[in-house]
């Protein structure tokens, strides 16, 4: 059985599952949050940017990031994991944006939130539980018009470390756009594509930053770090260092330029349920020239930040705040 991508009208993010509407109560596990415990509406309805990655680090290094270049109020202070009951998963909220407006003589003051950023774990399964818990969050929460953003890392194919892959199409470990779940002993196969004009705008915003290479590529998506992605240095290894680097050339010969653990999932799931969707890594290494990750810390760190900085100026541009550094803060 196939499925396909589901963008619709309305801007709304759309839950494929009929049970939801009967149940009293969603409780969304994995994230201790509920829609009888928690307001969703109020927390999270005027969410327009969720961005995800594997650490809980990261990701409020990210909000914290995004407080400072959207000049946001709480720029510098700590910032509470809106998740800290369950300690799966880590959430961290950029805002609040303030906006103010007048109509029909009435001054409106609007508090909102305007970005959440998740950590996910690694892999398909630990990525595929926290997508289906957010985009129902989402749903509940009535948000529109959300774009949602994979800022990971990755091994690189045939390019320089510290380049940063802006991914059109995840393919499985045979190169092919597609993720396979199984669902009740039956295989279901779902379409990878990503949004295109979303990476061409990302893309374009990568010009405003030149010191790293940024480029649009596919995504190879694997079960694991070790065999699935033909290294050699695993716990267990039965294949050639010929036979790995004939398979790695075959992959960038079928246009991968990166590898990583989760972007078919993604793609998928934000596919189904109508998010537009970019998933944007960079390289640590590049695995043509080896399997393990050498650089020191310091440089991983702020190879780590690359894919930060592009969606920085990403949101900056769709908020209209123009280049980093030119706005009021
Ligand atoms: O978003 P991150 O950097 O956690 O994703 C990649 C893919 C795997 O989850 C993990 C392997 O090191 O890094
Ligand atoms: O080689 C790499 C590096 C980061 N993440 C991966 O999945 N693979």
């Amino acid at each position: 059985m196939t499925e396909t991508t589901g963008y619709s009208g309305g801007g709304f993010v759309h839950v494929k599952n009929p049970h939801l509407d009967s149940m009293e109560e969603d409780i969304l596990y994995h994230l201790d949050l509920g829609t009888k415990t928690h307001n969703l509406p109020a927390m999270f309805g005027d969410i327009k940017f969720v961005c995800v990655g594997g650490s809980p680090n990261r990701m409020r290094a990210f909000a914290q990031f995004m407080q400072r270049e959207l000049g946001l109020a709480g720029a510098g202070e700590e910032l509470p994991d809106i998740c800290a009951g369950s300690d799966r998963y880590a959430m961290y909220r950029a805002g609040p944006v303030l906006s103010i407006s007048v109509s029909s003589g009435l001054l409106s003051i609007t508090v909102s939130s305007l970005l959440i950023s998740i950590s996910h774990g690694m892999g398909i399964p630990s990525i595929s539980i926290m997508l289906h818990e957010l985009i129902k969050l989402l749903h509940h929460a009535k948000c529109r018009d959300v774009t949602i953003i994979r800022i990971g890392t990755s091994g690189g194919l045939g390019i320089e470390a510290g380049s940063v892959v802006i991914t059109d199409t995840a393919v499985d470990s045979s190169f092919q756009p597609r993720f396979e779940q199984v669902v009740l002993g039956d295989v279901v196969v779902r379409s990878t594509e990503l949004d295109k004009d979303l990476a061409e705008e990302l893309l374009a915003c990568s010009r405003e930053i030149a010191d790293f290479p940024t480029l649009i590529g596919h995504t190879m998506c694997t079960y694991d770090f070790y065999e699935g992605q033909g290294r050699l240095d695993g716990a267990l290894c039965s294949f050639s260092s010929e036979k790995k680097l004939e398979y790695l050339r075959r992959a960038y010969d079928a246009g991968v330029r990166n590898i990583e653990m989760e972007s078919t999932a993604f793609a998928a799931l934000c596919g189904l349920c109508g998010l537009k969707a970019a998933v944007v890594c960079v390289a640590l290494l590049d695995r043509l020239q080896g399997d393990q990750i050498r650089a020191s810390h310091e440089v991983l760190w702020e190879y780590q930040q690359r894919p930060q900085r592009l969606i920085a100026a990403f949101i900056r541009q769709r908020l209209g705040l123009g280049p980093a550094g030119r706005s009021q803060h």
